[in-house]
């Protein structure tokens, strides 16, 4: 692969997550609450395991936020018409989101919590 070609990708990647940051408002919620959380893990000071989930359940939950609008944007291509299946689409990746982001929190409590109390 072309030099080139392998920046352009990153660039591509780069405007597709800014894309999303601009025009997703749970792609914002997402992105403040991880600053948050790096905050308040930096406040707590975790060990290099807690840090490890930490950095890998907020990229995690950035990466499937961004898949999910990727698939929004996709079924919409595909019809602007109510269709069950597309919103069964846009559902079970909404769910996808919503199961991640619930595990998410419980593993930030099981860190956090007994840090604080
Ligand atoms: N093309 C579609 N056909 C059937 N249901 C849909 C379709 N698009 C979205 N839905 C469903 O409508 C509900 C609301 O979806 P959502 O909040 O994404 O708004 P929307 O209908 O896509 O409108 P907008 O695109 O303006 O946000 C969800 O259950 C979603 O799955």
């Amino acid at each position: 692969m072309k030099l080139s070609r392998f920046l352009s990708s990153f660039r591509f990647a780069a405007q597709g997550i800014g894309t999303s940051i601009k025009r997703e408002q749970n792609m914002k919620v997402h992105a403040v609450s991880a600053v948050i959380v790096l905050v308040a893990a930096i406040w707590t000071g975790l060990d290099r395991t807690e840090w490890m989930l930490v950095i890998v359940l907020i990229g995690g939950m950035l990466a499937l936020e961004l898949v999910n609008s990727a698939l929004e944007r996709t079924v919409d291509l595909v019809t602007r018409e109510r269709h069950p299946l597309a919103k069964q689409a846009k559902d079970m990746a909404a769910g996808a989101v919503l199961v991640f982001a619930v595990t998410s929190a419980i593993i930030g409590l099981l860190i956090f919590l007994p840090k604080w109390f």
